[in-house]
């Protein structure tokens, strides 16, 4: 199969907050990337589909250097936040995940109380000084995430004893907590039933007009309720990007279509 060399469609905005340019990851021998280039909008949120395999988590954790924790990946290319060079030496990994925070798959409170998963990265980074301060760090955080009339009065009860909805929207509350620039979420709902995905839904669409977000996910459904644009990746290689309702209306390459249609993946 030919790739086209670059993305099909618009990959690139005129402001935007991420920019990735020549990117090719590797796990040792094997590439699991392959020269992509795309930029992420300010306040915009892009999901990232395609078949199993594709390298959408591969790339979602490149843009905010998770996969350093992965001793065989490497990642080459020019990744950039504002303009920043995110894999600068002078970039430190923890300052950058705190501006570029995730949520992951599954949700993963600490086994700490439900005040302590918000506090603790605040308190990390420094973000309050004193206890009312920290108190309404966590409060703004659980009440962005819609999540503060269910648990005000059990702060002190341990994040783990939540729902799985709950536990969701605890995890999107922590990475809320720290102010971060942009938020990536790697299949937030794939652990969680209709009822709480629909929350976690309606939370995206509230959340775009402060952050900038990225979804990786595997319903066609949620990157057409959710996203601004949709870029369609396939065995390592971006092929489209394009407003949502295009991708999945008119989509122009036929490795999207095919994949928009059901025809494999
Ligand atoms: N830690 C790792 N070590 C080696 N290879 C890996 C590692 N993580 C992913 N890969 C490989 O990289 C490729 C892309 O995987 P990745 O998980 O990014 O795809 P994906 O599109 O997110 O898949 P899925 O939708 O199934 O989660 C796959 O071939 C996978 O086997």
């Amino acid at each position: 199969m030919d790739y086209p060399e670059q993305a099909i469609g618009e990959p690139f905005v005129k402001n935007p907050k991420m920019s990735m340019r020549n990117v090719d990851v590797f796990y040792g021998d094997k590439q699991a990337i392959y020269n992509v280039n795309v930029d992420i909008g300010q306040n915009e949120v892009i999901a990232m589909i395609g078949p199993s395999g594709c390298g959408k988590s591969t790339f979602l954790r490149s843009i905010n250097r998770m996969n350093d924790t992965v001793e065989s990946c490497r990642v080459h290319g020019e990744l950039s936040l504002d303009g920043e060079d995110i894999y600068a030496a002078k970039m430190d990994p923890v300052a950058l995940r705190a501006r570029v925070g995730m949520v992951f798959q599954k949700p993963n409170p600490f086994p700490k109380s439900i005040y302590d998963n918000v506090s603790y990265g605040p308190r990390l980074h420094g973000l309050a000084s004193r206890r009312a301060e920290l108190d309404e760090i966590v409060e703004n955080s659980l009440r962005r995430a819609g999540l503060w009339e269910e648990v005000k009065d059990r702060l002190d009860q341990p994040g783990t004893g939540l729902s799985g909805g709950q536990q969701q929207r605890l995890c999107i509350a922590r990475a809320i907590a720290i102010s971060p620039e942009v938020i990536l979420m790697d299949e937030p709902c794939s652990a969680l039933d209709p009822i709480a995905t629909a929350k976690i839904e309606e939370l995206i669409a509230e959340l775009s007009e402060n952050y900038t977000i990225a979804i990786v996910t595997h319903s066609m459904q949620q990157a057409a309720r959710v996203s601004h644009r949709t870029a369609y990746f396939h065995l390592g290689h971006l092929v489209e990007v394009n407003d949502t309702e295009k991708v999945f209306t008119a989509p122009e390459h036929a490795l999207t279509e095919a994949y928009i249609t059901g025809r494999f993946g």
